[in-house]
This record gives C-alpha cells, structure tokens and sequence, in this order.
C-alpha cells in the first residue's frame, strides 16, 4: 500500500515517483490576479442569469454560482465526512484501494492509471447518482458518509439540471435539450486529498487537463489550489463560501460548435495546509452520439465537428491524458 500518498504523517521531503524531471516542473505557480465570474442564482433576473453564464463560457469556460438552492448543510456535511474519511487510519482507508477502473468505489493516488510521475493528490472515486444503483457500494466507514453522500447527489443532479437548462436558454436551444442521453451517465465524484506538500515546486496537484463532459460541479473547502488557463495566463479558483463552481467540460464546446469554451485547468500544492475538493461529472451516456447543436451551426457557417459516439471521444482522452485538441483531433471537420 506504499501506492497512496496520504498516510497520516507531514512528509519532509517529496518521495521520489512525485517529482517531475527539472524540464518538465511548472515554470509558474503563482496566478494572476483576475477574478472568476461569481453568479447569484437568486438575486438577479433570469435574464441576467442567463446571460452572465453565457458570457462566461464564452470567455474564460468557468464561473462559480451562490444561492444556488444546495443547503449549505449538505455542502459542509458532505465536506465533512470527506476529510473523515481521509483521517481514518490508513488501514481503514485502504481496503477501498484498486487499480479496477470499474470499481464503483475506489481509492488511488494521482490518476490512479500507470503514470510515470505522479501527482500530489489521493482520490476516492465514487459513482453516486442513481442513488439506489451505487449505495450500496459507498463506505460504511465514517458511518454518516452514506447519508451525506445520498443528500449530495440528489442536491447536485438538481442543481445540474438548473444549470443545463440556463445554458440551453442561452444558446437559444429547448430548455431540455442536455436531458437524456447528453448528460445519461451516471454522476461520478472525485473526493480529492492533496496533502501539505514540503516543495511546491517540485509537484502538480493535477496537470492542465480539460474535463471530458458537459459540465463538472466542484465544491471546495476553503484552501485555493484551482488554476485555469486563459490568455496563456493562470488564474486562481479562489474559495467563496457555499459556492459551487462549474466549469464547462469538452463536450460542451463541441455541442455549442465552439461558442463555449471547455477550460483547461490544473492543481498546485501547496506547503501548510491539505486541501480537499469534491469534483463531480455530468457526462453524456457512453452509447450517446454528440454532435453540434444544428441550431448553431450558424456560428461558424457549418458544424465544425462531424458527429461521433461519446465513448470514441473517451477512449482518445483517455489515451492523450485529457489534452483537447489531440482527443478532438479524429472528429474535426477538416476545411478544403
Ligand atoms: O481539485 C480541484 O479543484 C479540481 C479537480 C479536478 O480538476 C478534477 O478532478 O478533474
Ligand atoms: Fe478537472
């Protein structure tokens, strides 16, 4: 079990399988200064609304939303048994361990597939919408994570669907259009533990990576660590209390035939505290045929994507490590 990273003590140095070769070690740590759009769910016109989440994916592909109607008690119930979770004892933790990547629970460091370095975080995948298709496969250990788990996804599946269909407004499509096969997956949540790391420089939380689906929901607790990439320039995901951010995922980009923007993003570590974050997918069903919306076609004078199935999409991202334009690349139209 020397596989995970976090095993309950500081570590002094960075272990050797964490630290990227001196050419490939992140240039820049620090962000900008630039701030992420914050958008009140409650306090604004829909109008409004609907428009600063568009021109949120179309600029920077990310915006953070408050009265978002999720309890802030489910939130910190949820946050709460994460990090009990991860200050089990090490043995407790570990039976959840696997390299299966079907397991509907499992615990992994980094990608937790055969990368050469790895990254400075442990995870604790779990399936968790349909409710009643993945309970009985949550941890029984803390005792109220099953509980917090259940109240979360059911907030998070209505939240989502909030969300889609102020997207699908914007972009002038059926309120309903994302229903169904674009966001059929089941809702997956990455648990993430990024341990105090001795030498930030050394490490990545997680390298710039774009999500695979259509949106990812995240809430964090109150360390920052969350970059986007905008302009060749970082920007820091600061923590806002209750706030749920979403950023817009792959698919996204390409059913909007390129209006919004599917954002590149990465973790750093850092030196004095952990840092958890809980990251969950809203994917399309892996038999779903995405395409560009034919309303938008418009856009750039025809679809700029021929139409494939999702699971042709994930098999490139998988193999090209989440880079965009190498998973996109097979279903470009190509311009005489
Ligand atoms: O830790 C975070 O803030 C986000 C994690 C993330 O990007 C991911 O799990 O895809
Ligand atoms: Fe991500």
């Amino acid at each position: 079990m020397e596989k995970v990273l976090h095993k309950g003590f500081r570590y002094d140095t960075v272990p050797e399988n964490y630290v990227f070769p001196p050419g490939e070690r992140q240039k820049k740590l620090k962000a900008s200064n630039k701030s992420i759009p914050v958008i009140d769910l409650a306090g604004q016109t829909h109008d409004e609304i609907v428009n600063q989440i568009l021109e949120a994916g179309k600029h920077l592909g990310i915006f953070q939303v408050v009265n978002h109607g999720m309890g802030s008690d489910v939130m910190s119930e949820m946050m709460r048994v994460s990090k009990e979770f991860f200050n089990l004892p090490f043995d407790e933790r570990a039976i959840h361990y696997s390299e299966d990547l079907y397991k509907p629970v499992r615990l992994f460091t980094s990608t937790g597939v055969h990368d050469i370095v790895h990254f400075w975080r442990d995870c604790l995948r779990m399936s968790i919408y349909p409710v009643e298709d993945f309970k009985q496969y949550w941890p029984e250990n803390p005792s109220n994570l099953k509980d917090a788990v259940e109240n979360y996804a059911h907030g998070l599946r209505k939240l989502s669907t909030t969300v889609l269909g102020l997207v699908a407004e914007g972009l002038g499509l059926h309120r309903n259009y994302f229903d169904g096969d674009l966001s059929g997956e089941p809702m997956v949540s990455h648990i993430n533990f990024y341990p105090p790391c001795p030498d930030p420089s050394l490490t990545l939380g997680l390298a710039k990576h774009c999500d695979p689906g259509l949106i990812t929901l995240l809430l964090q607790g109150n360390v920052s660590g969350l970059q986007i990439l905008h302009n060749d320039e970082w920007i820091a995901v600061d923590p806002v209390p209750d706030a749920i951010v979403v950023n817009y995922g792959h698919q996204m980009e390409i059913v909007s035939n390129g209006m919004l923007k599917g954002v590149n993003h990465r973790e750093i570590t850092n030196v004095e505290q952990s840092r958890m974050s809980i990251a969950t997918f809203i994917q399309p069903s892996k038999e779903g045929l995405i395409a560009p919306a034919e309303a938008l076609h418009w856009e750039k004078n025809q679809p700029i994507y021929k139409p494939f199935y999702y699971r042709e999409y994930f098999g490139n991202y998988v193999a090209n490590l989440g880079d965009k334009d190498k998973s996109v690349e097979p279903f470009l139209v190509k311009c005489a």
